[in-house]
């Protein structure tokens, strides 16, 4: 018998689902119980060790989210936006925190993870690695110190199969330099230039996205002006980094109040 929290991984064979299976397996602070896909994958019924192309495990894929949650104290989910909503309800009916590290959410789609939330301890950050949230409370240190002869730009750039943009990692940037200039981002986003768009306007923050090749993750934040720029920049190399932070985050959560959290607070990077 352990006290290691049992975690379920959702999308288990996905990039971010085999290497959170990586991790938890590699940890003696957690136990892997569960992994999950949709009903029509074929790992569905099959051993996850096999399927990862290694030696048979313990846990066979399952379909079945909520008869996996009830036997976990954490879900940690980088699926798809409308899965990671539905995933929401079950894990706070089973009573487990929920850690979602997937991106591309819609503003309703938001809302309901929020009223999850009320019941269930949910950690959400469209990045969990040390880093780029060490960015975040630098980027909006840097936009507070500069007035608006500086025009932002959020550069990020990412693998050919990723499916949303801009990044949440980006979004996350825009908003705290955002909050840095005292300012709403969605009054001076500025996301889709193209054609004859006309001079920049002062105080717009720009947001820009590469696609390409096998790029795990790269973000840039430029603070451009008359004479001089600064560039604050993160490069993921290796999807660990997304993946132990999830980790520490469900191990965070554990006996934590309901609420919706981020990864400010798991570092405690949050300022007061
Ligand atoms: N916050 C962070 O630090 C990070 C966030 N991400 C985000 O995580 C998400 C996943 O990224 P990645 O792993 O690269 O993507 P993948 O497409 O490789 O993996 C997603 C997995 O989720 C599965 N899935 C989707 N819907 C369901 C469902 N309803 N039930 C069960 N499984 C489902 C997919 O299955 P199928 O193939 O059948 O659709 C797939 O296996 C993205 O939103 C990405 O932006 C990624 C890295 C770091
Ligand atoms: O889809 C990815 O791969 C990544 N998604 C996250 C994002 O949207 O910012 C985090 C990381 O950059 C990798």
């Amino acid at each position: 018998m352990t006290d290691a929290p049992g975690i379920v991984v959702t999308g288990a064979s996905g990039r971010m689902g085999q290497m959170l299976i990586e991790t938890i397996n590699a940890s003696d602070r957690a136990t892997l119980v569960g992994a999950i896909e949709r009903s029509d994958h074929p790992w569905v019924g099959k051993d996850l060790g096999e399927m990862m192309g290694g030696a048979s495990s313990d846990v066979v894929v399952t379909d079945d989210a909520l008869e996996a949650f009830a036997k976990a104290q954490a879900i940690v989910d980088f699926t798809s936006p409308a899965a990671s909503v539905e995933f929401a309800g079950l894990a706070a009916q089973a009573r487990c925190v929920h850690v979602i590290g997937t991106t591309g959410f819609a503003e309703d789609e938001l809302q309901k993870i929020n009223a999850a939330a009320r019941h269930a301890t949910i950690i959400r950050a469209g990045n969990m690695s040390l880093g780029v949230n060490l960015l975040v409370q630098l980027t909006k240190k840097v936009a507070a110190a500069l007035d608006d002869d500086y025009d932002i730009e959020v550069i990020e750039a990412h693998h050919n199969q990723k499916v949303d943009a801009p990044s949440g990692t980006a979004l996350m940037l825009g908003e705290a330099a955002a909050e840095g200039r005292g300012v709403s981002l969605g009054e001076v986003a500025d996301r889709a230039r193209d054609g004859i768009t006309g001079e920049r306007k002062r105080g717009q923050i720009g947001f820009h996205a590469i696609r390409g090749g096998d790029i795990v993750g790269e973000h840039d934040v430029l603070f451009a002006a008359l004479g001089e720029r600064i560039v604050l920049r993160h490069v993921a190399s290796d999807r660990a980094v997304f993946a132990r932070g999830a980790l520490k985050a469900a191990l965070w959560g554990q006996g934590r109040k309901p609420g919706e959290y981020d990864m400010l607070d798991v570092l405690g990077l949050t300022e007061n």
